[in-house]
């Protein structure tokens, strides 16, 4: 019933699809949404896994694009009745221009709204960041809060700043008229640190634990802690949010949400061991830590080889003032908003999510 071809009439864009996020959101979408009839993919890099997809009872377009290009974008949202915007220059590590990461997004983001409203696309998902929050630049700890806790977001790095710009862009256009005369229904989903199969720098700390002897160092205390949020939820979480917007959307439009799971409140290297672990690696002794003023020293002395270097040769390390800050700091969050609001409940638990992103890495 769900698979004949009069249920089948929608099209989604999703853009930024061959990302690691994007990824799960494309096979999210297939699995979950038994109404699609066109999925479009969008990205500058389009991944050859997409072959594969292209094969089943839902037309895949995969369109190669940039969302800096104004007339990419709008040629590929027309005609589309939900765009899921996923696309970002996801950089703290200084390998990108501030002037770059604001292109693509906050213009790139600025380009796919617009394309909405001319082309007459009603429903807009955006993916934002808990970063448009915090840590904020004083290194306010953020405790088990929610989408309503008061908390002065202050930030300095350009990738935040982006987000930030780019997700009140996305909620200051709902509302707005689309070609048709028909209202935008926008919101924006927040996920924390996302980890899983596709998790790249989950895979860095593997290779560093493995040319270390298989052994990790402690740099950040157990009690500092992340809330963390498998990348299987946070793709359903968008399809689930775009199947409701219509039905939902004087309750959901214009609103954010934290993206949110069963995974343990711990400490980026804490939860991070828990698929290492599994792998072979260890964390030397936990009374052992790095002292604080050494990795700050080690973190200035990155960033100031980074402006040094600059002209010879890209230097982004893991380890920069920005980062250190971030992983220093506690980041939790705990709320039900998106359970009352559009009946979301984690689709994978603790248990499956650990070991699917175990057997990944
Ligand atoms: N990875 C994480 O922990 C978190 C990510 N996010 C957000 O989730 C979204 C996806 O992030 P990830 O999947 O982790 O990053 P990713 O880098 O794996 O995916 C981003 C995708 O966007 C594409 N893209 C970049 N610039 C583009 C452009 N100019 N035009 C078209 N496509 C472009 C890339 O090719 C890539 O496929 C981003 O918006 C990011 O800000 C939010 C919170 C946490
Ligand atoms: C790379 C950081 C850990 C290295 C610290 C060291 C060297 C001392 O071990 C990561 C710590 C926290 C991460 C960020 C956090 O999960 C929130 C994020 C949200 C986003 O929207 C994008 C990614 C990120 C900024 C994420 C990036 C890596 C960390 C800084």
């Amino acid at each position: 019933m769900a698979d004949s071809a009069e249920t089948r009439k929608l099209v989604y864009l999703v853009t930024g699809g061959c990302g690691f996020l994007g990824e799960h959101v494309v096979r999210m979408l297939l699995q979950r949404e038994p109404r699609l009839y066109e999925l479009r993919v969008f990205d500058l890099h389009l991944g050859p896994w997409l072959e594969e997809l292209k094969t089943g009872p839902v037309q895949v377009t995969a369109i190669q694009g940039d969302v800096t290009q104004a007339h990419e974008v709008a040629a590929a949202v027309a005609g589309a009745h939900v765009v899921i915007h996923t696309a970002g220059l996801v950089d703290v590590f200084g390998r990108a221009s501030p002037e770059t990461i604001y292109e693509v997004n906050v213009q790139g983001t600025k380009n796919v709204i617009e394309a909405c409203v001319q082309t007459g696309t009603r429903f807009l998902v955006y993916t934002s960041s808990m970063e448009v929050v915090g840590p904020n630049i004083k290194g306010h700890p953020f405790y088990r809060g929610n989408e309503d806790t008061p908390y002065e977001a202050i930030h300095r790095h350009p990738y935040p700043c982006s987000k930030a710009q780019a997700e009140r862009l996305v909620l200051e256009a709902n509302g707005r008229k689309v070609h048709g005369g028909l209202s935008l229904v926008t919101c924006a989903l927040r996920p924390t640190g996302i980890y899983g199969e596709g998790h790249q720098i989950m895979r860095d700390f593997y290779h560093q634990g493995l040319r270390l002897g298989g052994r990790l160092f402690r740099a950040i205390p157990a009690s500092v802690e992340h809330s963390r949020v498998y990348v299987g939820n946070v793709a359903w979480m968008h399809v689930l949010v775009a199947q409701e917007l219509e039905q939902r959307a004087a309750l959901m439009g214009g609103q954010v949400y934290f993206c949110y799971d069963e995974s343990p409140y711990k400490s980026y290297e804490d939860f991070n061991m828990e698929f290492l672990g599994p792998c072979g690696l260890r964390l030397v002794d936990t009374r052992l830590l790095v002292p604080y003023w050494l990795l700050m020293l080690l973190a200035t002395l990155n960033a100031l080889l980074q402006w040094l270097l600059r002209p010879l040769l890209l230097y982004a390390p893991l380890l920069n003032p920005y980062t250190l800050a971030v992983a220093n700091t506690t980041f939790t969050v705990s709320t039900n908003k998106a359970q009352r609001h559009f009946g979301y409940k984690p689709l994978f638990s603790w248990e499956d999510s650990r070991t699917r992103t175990i057997r990944w890495v």
